[in-house]
């Protein structure tokens, strides 16, 4: 495999008696196309939230670029390389897309808004955040607020965001949820974009996406690694088909 550049290590958490995550090994190399994929309630957001800091694991070790982050805060994580999007969109609705996407590139080049430069005046910021839109194909509605889009995308301004960070590894927390499947082919063509020096894991139920993307997938069942591979070892596994691939096709 290609230089490591995210590693989990034995990793798991335990809520009380529930075991969320257990003894997860578990590695993302540069330019990879992974997928996390399991029933609901396998583990998958837990797994995601223990790379991330968001949660601290109860066993094992997290890796970034070969340094040990189990115990780095969330926002050091960020910049150090990681960034993620969530199940649940997390954008200021009120503001433009631009200006969603001007607050994390403002602070990828060191131009935050202070008392003296208000935020949306930097040309600087505002190119890179115009040139992040045009990849996503967001740039004819860069003046419009997040509130009056279709939810698809929306998600991509989410993507917008997390890429904004200039991260390493983008973790992609169900990007497709929640989409009408009349919208869902741009998220697929965007994650397709994405550019290739970035590793991307991503956790999603629509399997068309899934095995269009992923050149590896992961199968999380119970809170283990159920089985890993390539998409044709995936989908050729009778055990996986049994425990999820056929509850995904009918579901
Ligand atoms: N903060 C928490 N406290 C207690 N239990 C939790 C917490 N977070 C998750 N769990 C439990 O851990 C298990 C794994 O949940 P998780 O959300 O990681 O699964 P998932 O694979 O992401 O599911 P889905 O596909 O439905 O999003 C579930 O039984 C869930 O109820």
């Amino acid at each position: 495999m290609s230089e490591t550049l995210l590693e989990a290590r034995g990793v798991g958490k335990r809520f009380g008696a529930l075991v969320a995550a257990s003894d997860i090994n578990f590695r993302l190399g540069i330019g990879a196309r992974h997928a996390l994929i399991g029933p609901n309630g396998a583990g998958k957001t837990t797994f995601i939230n223990l790379l991330t800091g968001v949660l601290t694991p109860t066993q094992g070790q997290v890796f970034l670029n070969g340094d040990d982050v189990t115990a780095v805060a969330q926002a050091e994580r960020v910049k150090r390389g990681l960034a993620r999007t969530f199940q649940i969109n997390r954008l200021f609705r009120g503001l433009s897309v631009l200006e969603n996407v001007y607050i994390p590139v403002s602070e990828q080049l060191g131009a935050a808004p202070t008392m003296f430069k208000p935020a949306g005046r930097r040309k600087d910021v505002i190119d890179a955040s115009m040139n992040l839109l045009e990849m996503l194909h967001l740039q004819d509605v860069a003046a419009r607020k997040i509130s009056e889009l279709p939810y698809g995308r929306q998600r991509l301004v989410e993507i917008a965001i997390a890429l904004g960070l200039a991260p390493k590894v983008l973790l992609l927390d169900e990007p497709a949820a929640g989409v009408p499947s009349s919208e869902s082919h741009i998220i697929l063509d965007a994650v397709a974009r994405l550019p290739k020096e970035i590793a991307v894991l991503i956790i999603e139920h629509d399997m068309d996406l899934v095995f269009r993307f992923a050149d590896r997938i992961t199968v999380l069942v119970g809170g283990k690694i159920f089985a890993e591979g390539t998409p044709k070892e995936i989908a050729g596994n009778p055990d996986v088909r049994a425990v999820y691939l056929g509850q995904a096709a009918h579901g």
